[in-house]
């Protein structure tokens, strides 16, 4: 039997609009949540998302500002722009896109941010609540591949989860939300011994690895649910303008052999701006001392 496609799409519009109530009753109250991106450079990627999160925010009826800097913007201007949002009362949530441009160092930058405003959750002071089981602000890709395996599966406890990819935006943090909820965890990598073995044993498969198809269907365990974070971009056929966008896992066979899958693109993406949204509201609140999920 084919595989449940996984909306992520539908889920994510599910939960900003939830989001867009929450965000008119703080209003009301005279908390408008506030985000601040900023893009270094002109990855045209980067361009894409970063329109996107200002667009649904804006939607979501909060403030948005995006702070487009030229790639030879220095350390020192960068610190000096973090240290104003930092101070401003309206801003609270700070995302710098990565990756930066060469010269910049992203663990500066990031150590830079206000760790109350860090909705990338990437501040060392978000990674060490995480890992250390305080309340986090939880990186925002793993939270929108966690709500989803929830929705899903209901309780995870005992599963093995296999996460491919060790990035401190995603594989890293995965790999400790899998473990709160209670999975045999294993995280594997490009130097990883027998992936495909690795893979068979998972009953939940996080590929966030960045390889274009790099997961075949024959690495899937019968019925396993499948979470596909890759988006690549693949070389035009002739005649076409523009290359496919795939995932890491090998969609067509995959869905004949898990039990639930997530789609590329229409998966894990649209989640990754529903979570900053709400990693904002989160942010907006806890410094206001608002309790959440009252007047939503
Ligand atoms: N500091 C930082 N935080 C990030 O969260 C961050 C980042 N840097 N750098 C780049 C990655 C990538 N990312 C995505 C966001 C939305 C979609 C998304 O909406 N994708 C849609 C559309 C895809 C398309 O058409 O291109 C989909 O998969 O259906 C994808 C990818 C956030 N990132
Ligand atoms: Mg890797």
């Amino acid at each position: 039997m084919p595989a449940h496609i996984i909306d992520g799409k539908a889920f994510s519009a599910g939960l900003r609009a939830r989001l867009a109530d929450e965000v008119k009753g703080l209003a009301g109250r005279g908390l408008v949540p506030g985000l601040a991106v900023i893009l270094v450079g002109e990855d045209p990627a980067s361009q894409v998302y970063v329109r996107s999160k200002e667009r649904m925010a804006r939607e979501a009826g909060m403030a948005s500002t995006t702070y487009r800097l030229p790639a030879e913007t220095t350390q020192a201007e960068l610190d000096a722009l973090i240290g104003r949002l930092n101070a401003d009362e309206a801003v609270h949530g700070i995302l710098v896109q990565l990756p930066l441009p060469a010269g910049l160092d992203p663990h500066r930058v990031v150590e830079a941010i206000d760790p109350a405003k860090d909705v990338d959750g990437l501040h060392p002071v978000s990674v060490g609540n995480l890992a250390s089981g305080a309340p986090a602000l939880v990186p925002c890709t793993p939270k929108g591949c966690m709500m989803l395996l929830r929705d899903v599966l209901g309780d995870l406890t005992g599963a093995r989860a296999l996460v491919v990819g060790r990035s401190n935006l995603m594989g890293k943090p995965m790999g400790q939300l899998l473990l709160a909820a209670n999975c045999t965890v294993t995280v594997a990598h490009s130097r990883t011994r027998d992936l495909a073995e690795e893979c068979r044993r998972a009953d939940i498969l996080v590929a966030a690895a960045g390889r274009p198809l790099m997961v075949k269907g024959d690495w899937i365990k019968p019925g396993a649910t499948v979470i596909d974070v890759g988006i690549n971009r693949l070389p035009p056929e002739p005649g076409q303008e523009k290359g496919r966008l795939v995932g890491d896992v090998d969609f067509d066979a995959a869905k004949e052999v898990a039990g639930a899958i997530t789609p590329v693109p229409g998966g894990v993406g649209p989640m990754t701006i529903a979570c900053l949204l709400d990693n904002t509201v989160e942010a907006a609140c806890r410094m206001a001392g608002v309790e959440r999920g009252r007047d939503a």
